[in-house]
Parts: structure tokens; C-alpha cells; sequence
């Protein structure tokens, strides 16, 4: 070390505190600011955009530092953890003024008082309102795995069986932002985990340990053993130990409120993968948003935990026939009665979030305004209770709308407790009610009042001394003081006056004197502001407690508002786009009348167009089924949008809502797959054919009797032999094989031969019209097949130059010919077709391959516009207009 320039008390202190916490940028608190240095500085001022400086010397060598306010350091830290930081939060543990009792020397106390990581967070800046924040941790003994997953905002715990190749799938459904795994496990996961879009965070096995953690655990929520949770295996345990152990070292002990752990049996869902997710557009559209995709589409809700709660709907639909019909008799409820569901939409929407106030306060981080938060969202619950509360509630909703009442006692006390808009900090005062508190009343009656104490002093002081001309004053040295004119000093100063006034000071023109009771006074009013500040720490502190007391009741009605806003929204959305309750039972039934593509329907709506709806049987039952369908037709006919709408219809009656259809029947799925051919996937660098493949293999491993396929074009991203090939023997084993439902789109039109020899396979076809060389589209799906693609036609429908178009057309009737025969007829045409020989010859090939003139270019070559009267030009315009009609 260099003995020059000596490490001071304070750098010490923050370089030992640092060294915990190798893997965060340490915000240093000094005074209202938090100070990075060194290499966090140099990241976070580069992070952030503000200015880097310097501060002292370490070493021999200027120490770099930047800050920002405490005061909107939320702001700084939503930055950083969005750009992957994770911050450690070092707050100063004690007054400034007590640290120097120890010495001029000593450094304030200081302490990491928080880590915050993606998967922490709770503050409502920090949050996206209608979205749940996961923090996900995956576990491994021998070849079993499982997975946890915990909202630390709103206290959800949940956890599965995860196989590791199950990781992905699992991870595309749940979102979480950072993911705990074991170190030896992260090198292999780390490209999965960033591929699903969040962090991941290695920690050490001693984590994971399942009987550390079944102990841990335990302790957390109070109970001997968590057998009477569920019956969890012990890598779900280790699991849930690894989230605890995290949460404890983050939350430097202060836990969040979690409620107990919910377990998800495997095959009590619809188990989708990650592509299909993609495909089908639900969370998020292709193009990367929000706008665009399903959710979107289908979200009416009014609340923060309403819209957390369909999203995990959506993401999770159920494949329990007895769980899809309660849920959907709670939306029936409310389509049966529009205006008591309209009257509960107005209500929820005045609705603050008590599921995040909640375990803001459970974690002490919370302000006035989450105990408002609570007040106003139990009184709402109590009202919406007595407006929904009636005796044919299908059995979800009834459940709800009990767990909506019952806590008046809280609900007063907090109503009585607080005033009506508080302000935001909690240090900052003034939101304790007058006359709940006495001690607070008088107070604050000092404080604000204060004035109106001392002048109410200074007149029994003047009648006492019978003196007019008292006067009680303030100063900075002496505060506040009595004063007399010097004419009164003798008799002031003298029995029986002075056992009262004691004297002070003594000007050229007064005598100045306090009294017991003014100082005290004195030292009341300036303590007073402090005092009541105080009071109201501790007015909050009992409101806290009382409320975390009631905590799983407040947690349920949290829930219950949830469930209910959004039965009420997909009763909502159902009324509004006249959708149907599905029935949906235990059979192969696949039956919609009428579906229609949500997303699709409403994009058209916005442009004035109408959407076709189309019916769809892929029921595997009874003679004659045929559970396959092999859909040809045109480019821009609507075949992705009629396979996509019937898998989003599976999808949306088995989360419990209603359809886009006239009518539909459904047996129940339990996979849902869907795959585009040749979809780029250059993030991966995988060729676009491979990613294809290895997508498909997947299907045709995985997909049992009760899937639901999709294949859009499989096999289209190679050559035209090879993916024929292909796609014929893939429609095969999903038909012989797989033997599930399914739709199967293809621009080979060989392959509907093959209806004739499967007999689960039908033909069915997106009819156009043809006219005039152009295609009308109809977007009507027929049984049967399509004659021919018309792709040359939609080519110029895109506004491919004419040339080309022309061109096009005179190769397509040659190949056809031909029967695509590779080494036949394609030989002869680039010899003998005019383009090539014209292009070797001739500069300019349009003009070699220009179409025929119409009748109106006839007309406009014949006119010679300098003969041409002003009438004669205008019946021209005429002319011409008729000939293009
Ligand atoms: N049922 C429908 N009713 C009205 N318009 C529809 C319907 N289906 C599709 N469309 C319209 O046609 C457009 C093309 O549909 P889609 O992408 O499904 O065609 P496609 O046959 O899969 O085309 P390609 O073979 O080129 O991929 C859609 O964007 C939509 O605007």
C-alpha cells in the first residue's frame, strides 16, 4: 500500500462492504446521496448517462465517482436493473452526530440494507402495474428437477416438476426476470435462460440442499412440517429452499409476505411450448409487443391483479374439465347479468392495488399510502360484496365474493386512522386523522399552533406583572424570551415577581426574563414538529402491524378482486363480440361453428373490413371421424389465420372464457403445438430449415392422443422434393402414429392425394374467386382442395413489376407442364424461354416481356394533345375513365 496517500476510515469501510458484493453496484449512502466509486462508478455513470468525477485518492490514484439523489434514486435504480445491474443498497445506520461522540475519526455506521434484482422488486415505479414480476429458481436431484416460481410483490408462490428439458417450455410460460440455479448448472443454462428473456442468477448448492431448505422454509411460514401444504417431492423443496435463500439474502432478512405454496401437479394443464407461444402470438405479438398479440386483444380488466391474473390464465389454460367449467360458469354469471357486471366494473376500477401495498408493508417499504391503498380497496371489496352477493353465485364466484367481506374491523380502524389523500413518505408526516390519536392532536396543536400558545402566555404574564407593555419574543440566541421596557426592570426583578420571571439579559431599553413554562413551551414547540412526526411513525408502525395481521384474509379478498374483474371482463369481451360458451368435456371432440380469429378480426374491424367466419371438425370420435385436416389454397387466403384461430379457440375455452364462434365443442387438449415452416431464427444462428426440423421432431415426439397440431407450411424452408417428402411423411405419422387433431397447411397440393388413403385425413381448401386474371378472396374454408396456388397472381396483387409478373406466369405453365420435373421441361426453358436469350441479347428485358396494351394506353397513344380543344380534353378524361371502369 502506498504509505502516501493512506486508505481513509470511510474508503476502508466501503471497499470491506463492497467485498461482500462483488456482483452489484454498491450505492454507498452519504448524507442525501448514493455515491458509487471505482469500476461501479465507471459503470453506472455510463449506465445512467451522468457525469463521472472524482473524489480523493486510493492508492496513488484518483478514485472515480458519480451519485444520484436519494430522492429519485428509483428512477436510477429501474435504469440499472433494466440494463442487467444488480445494486446493493447501503443505507447509513445511525446519525451523523453519533458517530462523531466516537471521535473525529469514526465513519457512520453503514449497512447493505437491500439487494435489488430483477426478480425482487416490488416498488410501484420499479413494476409494470398489469404484470406479474417472477423470481424463478430450478432444482435438480439426480434426473428429477422442478422449478418455483414467487411474485415477491404480490406474495404468489408456486411450484412444479420441471425436467431440464421441460425447462424451456416452463420458462416461456411463466416469464420470470431472473432465474436461481445452482452454479454448476448455470454455465449450461445460461444461453436458455437469456433466451427466455431473464437473468440468471447462480448460487451456491449449499441452497438448494432440500433438507436445509425444508427447514428454512418452515421457519418462514411458522409450520413444523410442510406436509400440510401439499405433498411436495424433495426437489421441489430444493427449489423452494433455493427462492427463500435468495429472498433472505436480498431482503437482509426482512421476508416477504408469501402465501403458502400452491403445487402444480404435471397434466392439470395445457402444456404449450415455447414456439407455439411464439406462433400463436399470445403474451407478446411477433413483432415483439404487447399490441398486436392475444392478450392484448382479450384484455378488458380494470385492475392491476385482474390483468396479472389473465395473463397467467392465457399462459397457463387448464386441462381439468371440472376446474374450466367453474371458471366458465363465473363468466356466465356476469354475461347473464350485464349491468350487475357493468356496475362491478365501475367499482373495481376505482380499485388501488392491495395485493402490491400489501407486501410492500410486509416487507417495510411500504408508505401512507399502501395503509390508503388497503383502506380504499376493503372498503370497495365491501361494497362490491353487498352489490354481488346473491344466492345462485355458480361456486368460484361465490367463494370470491365471501372472501370480498369481513373485514370491517380493519377497514375502520384504518378509515378512522388515516386521512384522505396522504402523502407519499412516510417520514414526511400529515397523514394520521385529527382525533385518532389525542397525544398526536395536542401535538400538533402545539406545533401548528404555536403562535397561539405564547400569545395566549403573554397576556396572562402581562395581567400578572400588571404590565401593558409585556411582550414575549423570539430571538436565535435567546428563543423565545419576556420582554419589559428597563422602566419596569425594579419591580420585575424584585418579590413577589421574581419567583416567576427570572431574569435573562438587560438592554439599554428593556429587561428581558423567561419563565418554567416558557422554556418549556420553548423546547414543546420545537420538539413538537419531531414529536408528531414520531407519533406518527409509531400511529403507522400499529396500522402496519394490524394490517399484516389480517394478512391472509387481505391476500384472499386481494384474490377474490382479481377473479372477479376478471370473470367481469371476459363476460365483458364475450357481450361485446358476441362470443359463445364452449362446451367442454373429456371426449376428441373438436367441433367450432362460426370461429373466428380474434386478433385478425379485430385489425380488420379497425380498417372497416369483415371477417368470414369459418367452422372446423377435427373430432376424433365415431365413424367416419377425421381428426386431420389437410388444408391447401392460395397464398393470402387465410389458412395460417383459420389454423391459428382454432388453436386460440382450444386456448381460450380451456382458460375458462368464452369463443369467437356461434358454437363450439371441444374435448378437453392437453398439448397444444403450432409450427410455421422455415421461421428465421438468426438469434440462434441456426439455419432456418434445421430450426424447422428440429421443431417438428419435437411435435412428432411428444404429440399424444389428446394434442391439438398445428403445422403451417412444414417443410417449405428446403428444396421442393426434399420438403414434399417431408411434409407427406410427417402428415402420415401424426395420423397413423400421434393419432391426435390437427391442421396441416401446405402449398403442396400432391399431398392431397393422401386423403384417399388415410382415412382420418380430410381435404379442405380456402376457396378464391378468379376474375379477370386477378384472385378475389373469399376466406371461406370448403372441403376439398385447391386447384392451383394463384401465388403468381398475389405476386402481382404486391405490386411485383409487370415484367416479372408476365414472366412468371409463361415459366409457371411450362414447369406445370412439365410436372416439375427438375433435370425436364426447367432445362428447356432456360434455353428456350425468351427472358434468358432476350436478356444475353437486349438491355432491357421489361420492354422484351411487355404485356398487350389495354384499351385505354390504345386510346391515350392516338390522342395528340396539341389538337385538342379544352371540351375535347375533357370528354377524353371521360373517355378514359369509361375504358378503365
Ligand atoms: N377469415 C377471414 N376473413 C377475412 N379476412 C381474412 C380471413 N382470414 C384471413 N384474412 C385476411 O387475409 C390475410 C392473409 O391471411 P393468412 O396470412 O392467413 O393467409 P395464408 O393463406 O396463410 O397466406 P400465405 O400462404 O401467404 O402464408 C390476413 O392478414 C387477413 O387480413
Amino acid at each position: 500500500m502506498n504509505e502516501s496517500t493512506p486508505v481513509s476510515p470511510m474508503m476502508a469501510q466501503y471497499l470491506a462492504i463492497k467485498a461482500d458484493h462483488p456482483d452489484a453496484l454498491l450505492f454507498y449512502r452519504m448524507g442525501d446521496f448514493y455515491e458509487m466509486f471505482f469500476d461501479d462508478a465507471e459503470a453506472a455513470s455510463a449506465a445512467l448517462d451522468i457525469a463521472l468525477t472524482k473524489r480523493g485518492q486510493h492508492l496513488g490514484q484518483d478514485i472515480p465517482m458519480c451519485g444520484v439523489p436519494a430522492h429519485s434514486a428509483e428512477g436510477y435504480l429501474l435504469t440499472l436493473i433494466r440494463k442487467g445491474f444488480r445494486v446493493a443498497v447501503c443505507e447509513q445506520m445511525e446519525d451523523p452526530a453519533e458517530a462523531r461522540k466516537r471521535g473525529s475519526k469514526s465513519v457512520v455506521r453503514r449497512e447493505v440494507t437491500r439487494l435489488v434484482t430483477p426478480g425482487t422488486l416490488t416498488e410501484e415505479s420499479l413494476l409494470e402495474s398489469r404484470r406479474h414480476n417472477f423470481l424463478a429458481a430450478f432444482a435438480e436431484i439426480r434426473d428429477e428437477g422442478a422449478l418455483a416460481w414467487v411474485d415477491v410483490s404480490t406474495g404468489d408462490v408456486t411450484v412444479a416438476p420441471c425436467a431440464r428439458l421441460g425447462l424451456g417450455p416452463m420458462l416461456a410460460r411463466i416469464a420470470p426476470s431472473e432465474l436461481l440455479l445452482p452454479d454448476h448448472l448455470e454455465p449450461e443454462l445460461r444461453g436458455l435462460v437469456s433466451e427466455m428473456g431473464a437473468v440468471a442468477t447462480p448460487l451456491a448448492r449449499a441452497s438448494f440442499d432440500s433438507a436445509a431448505a425444508e427447514a428454512r422454509i418452515a421457519r418462514l411460514y411458522g409450520v413444523r412440517s410442510l406436509e400440510g401444504f401439499a405433498a411436495f417431492e424433495r426437489v421441489e423443496i430444493a427449489a423452494l429452499g433455493g427462492v427463500v435463500d435468495y429472498l433472505e439474502l436480498t431482503q437482509k432478512g426482512r421476508l416477504p409476505l408469501l402465501r403458502p405454496p400452491a403445487r402444480e401437479s404435471a397434466g392439470g394443464l395445457m402444456r404449450i411450448d415455447a414456439a407455439t407461444r411464439r406462433n400463436l402470438e399470445l403474451t407478446r405479438a411477433l413483432s415483439g409487443g404487447r399490441e398486436g398479440s392475444l392478450l392484448a386483444a382479450i384484455d378488458r380488466t380494470v385492475t392491476g391483479g385482474g390483468a396479472r391474473l389473465l395473463e397467467i390464465r392465457l399462459n397457463a389454460p387448464s386441462a381439468h374439465v371440472p376446474t374450466i367449467r367453474e371458471r366458465q360458469a363465473a363468466v356466465a354469471h356476469f354475461v347473464e347479468a350485464p349491468e350487475v357486471a357493468r356496475a362491478a366494473r365501475e367499482r373495481l376500477r376505482r380499485v388501488p392495488d392491495l395485493e402490491r401495498a400489501l407486501s410492500r408493508l410486509a416487507l417495510d417499504r411500504g408508505g401512507p399510502r399502501d395503509l390508503t391503498a388497503i383502506r380504499d380497496a376493503l372498503a370497495e371489496a365491501a361494497a362490491l360484496r353487498r352489490d354481488l352477493d346473491s344466492p345462485d353465485l355458480p361456486g368460484a364466484l361465490a367463494e370470491a365474493v365471501a372472501a370480498l367481506g369481513g373485514h370491517e374491523e380493519l377497514a375502520e380502524l384504518l378509515d378512522a386512522a388515516l386521512v384522505a389523500e396522504p402523502p407519499l413518505i412516510l417520514r414526511d408526516g400529515g397523514f394520521v386523522a385529527a382525533g385518532f390519536d389525542p397525544e398526536l392532536d395536542e401535538t400538533r396543536r402545539l406545533r401548528d399552533e404555536g403562535r397561539g400558545v405564547i400569545a395566549g402566555l403573554q397576556a396572562e404574564y402581562a395581567a400578572l406583572a400588571g404590565v401593558n407593555a409585556l411582550k414575549v419574543k423570539h430571538n436565535n440566541v435567546l428563543g423565545y424570551f419576556i420582554e419589559t421596557p428597563a422602566t419596569h426592570a425594579a419591580k420585575m426583578l424584585a418579590e413577589p415577581l421574581n419567583a416567576t420571571f427570572m431574569h435573562r439579559q438587560t438592554t439599554a431599553n428593556a429587561v428581558r426574563f423567561t419563565t418554567l413554562a416558557l422554556a418549556e413551551i420553548e423546547t414543546k414547540i420545537l420538539n413538537a414538529g419531531g414529536h408528531a412526526l414520531e407519533l406518527e411513525r409509531r400511529v403507522f408502525e400499529t396500522l402496519r402491524r394490524a394490517v399484516l395481521d389480517r394478512s391472509g384474509p387481505v391476500a384472499a379478498a386481494a384474490r377474490a378482486l382479481a377473479e372477479t374483474d376478471l370473470a367481469a371482463a371476459l363476460a365483458d369481451l364475450a357481450l361485446a363480440l358476441d362470443w359463445t360458451r364452449p362446451e367442454v368435456d373429456d371426449s376428441r371432440c373438436f367441433e367450432i361453428v362460426g370461429g373466428r380469429h380474434p386478433v385478425v378480426e379485430q385489425a380488420l374491424a379497425r380498417e372497416g373490413g369483415a371477417f368470414v367466419a369459418n367452422d372446423c371438425d377435427l373430432s376424433a370420435e365415431g365413424a367416419g371421424a377425421r381428426p386431420i385436416w389437410l388444408l391447401t389454397g392460395p397464398n393470402m387466403a387465410g389458412k395460417s389465420t383459420f389454423l391459428r384461430q382454432n388453436a386460440v379457440i382450444a386456448l381460450l375455452a380451456q382458460m375458462g372464457a368464452y369463443v369467437p364462434a356461434t358454437a363450439a365443442r371441444i374435448g378437453v387438449v392437453d398439448q397444444l403445438f403450432s409450427r410455421v415452416g422455415a421461421a428465421d431464427d438468426l438469434a440462434r444462428g441456426r439455419s432456418t430449415f434445421m430450426v424447422e426440423m428440429v421443431e417438428t421432431a419435437a411435435i412428432l415426439n411428444q404429440a399424444g392422443e389428446r394434442a391439438l397440431v398445428i403445422l403451417d407450411e412444414i417443410g417449405r424452408g428446403t428444396a421442393t422434393y426434399d420438403g414434399l417428402s417431408i411434409a407427406w411423411a410427417t402428415l402420415e405419422h401424426l395420423h397413423d402414429a400421434n393419432r391426435c387433431r390437427g391442421l396441416f397447411a401446405t402449398h403442396y397440393h400432391e399431398l392431397t392425394a393422401l386423403a384417399e388413403k388415410l382415412p382420418g385425413l380430410r381435404n379442405a381448401t380456402v376457396a378464391v374467386r378468379e376474375w379477370e386474371g386477378d384472385v378475389i378472396f373469399l376466406h371461406e374454408v370448403r372441403e376439398g382442395a385447391a386447384d392451383r396456388s394463384y401465388g403468381v397472381q398475389v405476386a402481382r396483387l404486391a405490386g411485383l413489376p409487370r415484367a416479372v409478373v408476365e414472366r412468371a406466369r409463361v415459366v409457371l405453365d411450362t414447369l406445370e407442364q412439365g410436372d416439375r420435373e427438375p433435370g425436364g421441361k426447367a432445362k428447356t426453358l432456360v434455353d428456350d424461354l425468351p427472358l434468358f436469350s432476350v436478356v444475353a441479347r437486349s438491355p432491357s428485358p421489361v420492354a422484351a416481356a411487355a404485356p398487350p396494351a389495354s384499351a385505354a394506353e390504345e386510346r391515350l397513344r392516338a390522342v395528340h394533345p396539341d389538337e385538342l380543344s379544352p371540351r375535347e380534353a375533357l370528354a377524353l378524361v371521360y373517355d378514359l375513365k369509361a375504358l378503365i371502369a
